[in-house]
């Protein structure tokens, strides 16, 4: 059999459970990409390993060399703080209200990550896939829509700076599937025909610091999972991201330069059968200055079935979910987080 199309490194699926551990992780694994590339096979299993037990046991992990130059960072950064600062009437013309699809401008405690609380502590501003002529696809089913953008005259390249990380990032994406492909001990390329289309939704978040007495129902973002496959998360220095653990103990994920944070979400867990772990986070900033973090959620196209994968079935772990078209299960996820904000 050709190498890393089919092979795999261990048959059966009870491997894949047990590799679980029942100890709750106490920090968050560093993984280093400087080798994503390599033509030795390997050499990518070894890191299809390490992400493969980052997966299964904690749901986040780090990455460093990830290849992505500072200076598209550093100006994404600055096009959302220019963003933020927009006066409320500019940001409120491209409010989310008026999408179809859920892109645009989100205000202060206007979602609602946690339906124990009373909304998310955070502006946001969401966009999705269009080229770089500025189309977008008709064909996202339930997602499909254009985006909302801010004025050019108000904010002169904002987009450029905006879409320039934003196709870094799902370039890098696109490169993360074929090790997880490798670490569920599927072909290298299971991938490659599901994910034709990104559907990734990036965000620009800005949580303000939560000074005084702290209404413990209103935090930056409250506690839930993420709902795509991965996400692909850029923080500042401002520590306010907390990962939960097994032991219900929560674990921060500390920003580190130079990092990204990769979080696995809610399609993946199903499609793995949970052999995978979506882990719930939050975000509280107590800094007292204010905080930015771009999350990249990267799903497999709209139209794909998820279903749990043969690889992560056995007569001991039969399918624990149905199986639901991505689209429709994204489009569900996002609308409740809207309909819970009170
Ligand atoms: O801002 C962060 O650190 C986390 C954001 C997050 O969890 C999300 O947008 O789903
Ligand atoms: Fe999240």
């Amino acid at each position: 059999m050709e190498p890393g199309r089919g092979a795999p490194l261990e048959s059966g699926p009870s491997l894949l459970f047990k590799r679980h551990t029942n100890n709750a992780f106490q920090e968050i694994p560093v993984i280093d990409l400087h080798n994503i590339r390599s033509d030795d096979l390997s050499v990518r299993r070894a890191l299809a390993d390490e992400v493969r037990n980052a997966s299964m046991n904690v749901g986040f992990f780090y990455i460093k060399n990830h290849g992505i130059p500072q200076e598209t960072i550093s100006a994404a950064l600055e096009a959302a703080k220019g963003f933020f600062a927009l006066s409320q009437a500019s940001k409120e013309t491209i409010s989310i209200d008026k999408s179809t699809n859920f892109k645009g401008y989100t205000p202060l405690l206007g979602e609602n990550s946690d339906p124990e609380n009373r909304g998310d502590l955070h502006e946001g501003f969401d966009l999705g896939w269009e080229d770089p002529s500025g189309n977008v696809r008709a064909d996202d089913g339930p997602m499909s829509g254009v985006n909302l953008w801010p004025d050019e005259r108000e904010l002169p390249g904002f987009k450029e700076a905006v879409m320039r990380y934003y196709y870094a990032v799902v370039a890098l994406g696109k490169l993360l599937f074929p090790v997880f492909a490798l670490a569920l001990n599927l072909p290298e390329d299971f991938f490659a025909d599901k994910i034709t289309k990104p559907a990734a939704i990036m965000r620009l978040l800005y949580y303000p610091s939560q000074d005084g007495t702290v209404d413990d129902r209103v935090q930056g973002i409250g506690a839930h999972t993420d709902y795509e496959c991965f996400t692909i998360l850029w923080q500042d220095h401002v520590p306010a991201l907390q990962v939960l653990n097994k032991d219900k103990k929560w674990v921060d994920a500390t920003p580190i330069p130079g990092t990204f944070v990769v979080n696995l979400g809610d399609q993946l867990a199903r499609w793995t059968n949970d052999v995978f772990t979506s882990t719930v986070h939050r975000a509280i900033n107590r800094s007292g200055i204010e905080r930015y973090s771009i999350p990249l959620f990267f799903g497999t196209d709209y139209n794909v079935l998820l279903e749990a994968l043969p690889s992560c079935v056995s007569t001991d772990h039969p399918p624990k979910y149905e199986p639901i078209i991505a689209g429709d299960f994204v489009r569900s996820r996002i609308a409740a987080t809207y309909k819970h904000s009170k």
